[in-house]
């Protein structure tokens, strides 16, 4: 099962290659406007799935907003280190 760490680790790996057809390649090249965006819509659809919806939908949109909040993490190049010592 894949952590935190090890897509933070595989998002980084594609922001180096850039292989064809990735979505965070895509999505990084979209700016931090249209990244923003996505985190938000993201976190209104885990809002409304922990009101209406099952706990699987729930994982599944609580997924999306980690992925979303790893793209701001990579495309700004801060390391997973800077936001852990926050917690
Ligand atoms: N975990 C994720 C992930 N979570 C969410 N998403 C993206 O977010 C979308 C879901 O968001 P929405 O609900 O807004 O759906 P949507 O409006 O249809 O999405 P878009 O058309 O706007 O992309 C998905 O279709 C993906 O594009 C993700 N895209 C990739 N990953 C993982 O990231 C890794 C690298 O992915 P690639 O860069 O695509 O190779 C892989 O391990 C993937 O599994």
């Amino acid at each position: 099962m894949k952590t935190f760490d090890a897509l933070f680790a595989e998002l980084t790996d594609r922001a180096a290659t850039r292989p064809a057809g990735s979505g965070t390649v895509q999505a990084l090249d979209a700016g931090v406007h249209a990244q923003g965006k996505k985190l938000l819509e993201e976190a209104g659809e885990v809002w409304l799935a922990a009101e209406h919806e099952d706990d699987e939908a729930l994982a599944l949109e609580i997924s999306q907003l980690l992925y979303r909040a790893q793209v701001i993490m990579i495309g700004r190049g801060l390391s997973l280190e800077q936001v852990y010592r926050h917690l």
